[in-house]
């Protein structure tokens, strides 16, 4: 028998690291673009997941946003089907009515897809290909957007997405590795021209950024981003769980925050708290950002005697009798 090649081996490995941690018996299903990071890891999990008793299928979406994508998307069901991967499903998504940018509308549009198929399919996790590379350009635009230590903190390796367990394996696998892997398999992978599109900030850090970095500090930049998300994300769960506690302890029976409490806290907890309780008022996560939690911030510790911080929603936040309180929502404008 042919020596197995590292890559191959590698990605195999990380594979079977993930579904062993899964509790549920389910089946998993591989989110595949066909693109060289999701197809290494469709093959890993056909090898693997068998031989852990545990089904896998395969889903791809089709965006219909560029020529030839339903092409992609068969060729992609085909491979599958002699892989033995099972279900298969190519699922076509109309981003045309959605709000944002193509790229935003595209990946909100899979993403709900790929839940809904997991639902249906019944499958105790979704896997997706996102590698080291991944996670080491998401560091990078996250502290050049300065997105704060939440976007430091990088991909999660899981996380629920609905109802849904989303996993990624080779969160410290190198794209290298995966394109390694794929030649070693003799898999032809689907190259995205939105990869390397100067029109995208992700494809501008893949492709000038980070190389540049390596010349210039040398190979090792990768991997250190990548790490750095690690240490970053145990940081801000601690402080998540203690901001946890922190909030129970600054609540008032009316509803509202007691200043004095939150003034006692430290800053990063007391953000967190803020930010929480925000999420709790109805803000929702997306439309809610640094500002608003700012504003908040302002009424415990820039408190000049009046004044209100408004979040979304049309909730008004005054600073009463020693407390944050949440005054009735403005009617719509
Ligand atoms: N059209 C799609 N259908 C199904 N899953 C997808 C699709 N596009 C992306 N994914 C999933 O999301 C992951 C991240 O995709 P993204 O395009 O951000 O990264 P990528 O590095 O180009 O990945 P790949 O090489 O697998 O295309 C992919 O590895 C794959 O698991």
């Amino acid at each position: 028998m042919a020596a197995l090649a590292p890559p191959v081996a590698a990605i195999r490995r990380a594979v079977r690291r993930a579904l062993t941690t899964l509790p549920d018996a389910g089946p998993v299903l591989v989110a595949c673009s066909g693109g060289a990071d999701s197809l290494a890891l469709a093959a890993a999990t056909a090898f693997v997941a068998p031989r852990l008793g545990r089904p896998a299928g395969l889903v791809t979406v089709d965006h219909g946003l560029q020529e030839g994508s339903a092409r992609r998307a068969t060729a992609v069901v085909d491979w599958a089907h002699t892989a033995g991967l099972a279900p298969v499903e190519a699922i076509r998504v109309d981003v045309s009515e959605r709000p944002g940018g193509p790229e935003a509308a595209a990946r909100e549009a899979r993403y709900q897809a790929l839940t809904e198929a997991a639902g249906r399919l019944g499958a105790a996790a979704l896997l997706t290909g996102h590698t080291r590379d991944d996670q080491a350009e998401t560091v990078l635009l996250a502290l050049a957007r300065g997105a704060g230590p939440r976007g430091l903190a990088g991909m999660p390796t899981r996380r629920w997405l609905g109802e849904a367990l989303l996993l990624r394996p080779l969160l410290e696998v190198s794209r290298e590795q995966t394109r390694a892997a794929c030649t070693a398999l003799g898999l032809a992978p689907w190259t995205d021209p939105h990869n390397t599109d100067p029109a995208y900030a992700r494809a501008r850090v893949r492709s000038e950024v980070l190389p540049a970095l390596v010349r210039a500090l040398g190979p090792g930049v990768l991997d250190n981003l990548a790490r750095t998300a690690r240490l970053v994300a145990a940081d801000t769960a601690a402080l998540d769980e203690q901001a946890t506690v922190a909030l129970d302890g600054v609540r008032h029976p009316d509803g509202g925050l007691c200043v004095g409490g939150l003034a006692g806290l430290a800053p990063a907890v007391r953000g967190r708290v803020l930010h929480v309780w925000a999420r709790e008022l109805g803000a929702r996560p997306g439309a809610l950002s640094h500002r608003h939690v700012d504003a908040l911030e302002a009424l415990v510790t820039g408190w000049r005697g009046q004044g209100a911080a408004y979040l979304p929603g049309g909730l008004r936040v005054f600073r009463r009798a020693g407390r944050l309180t949440v005054v009735d929502p403005c009617p719509p404008a």
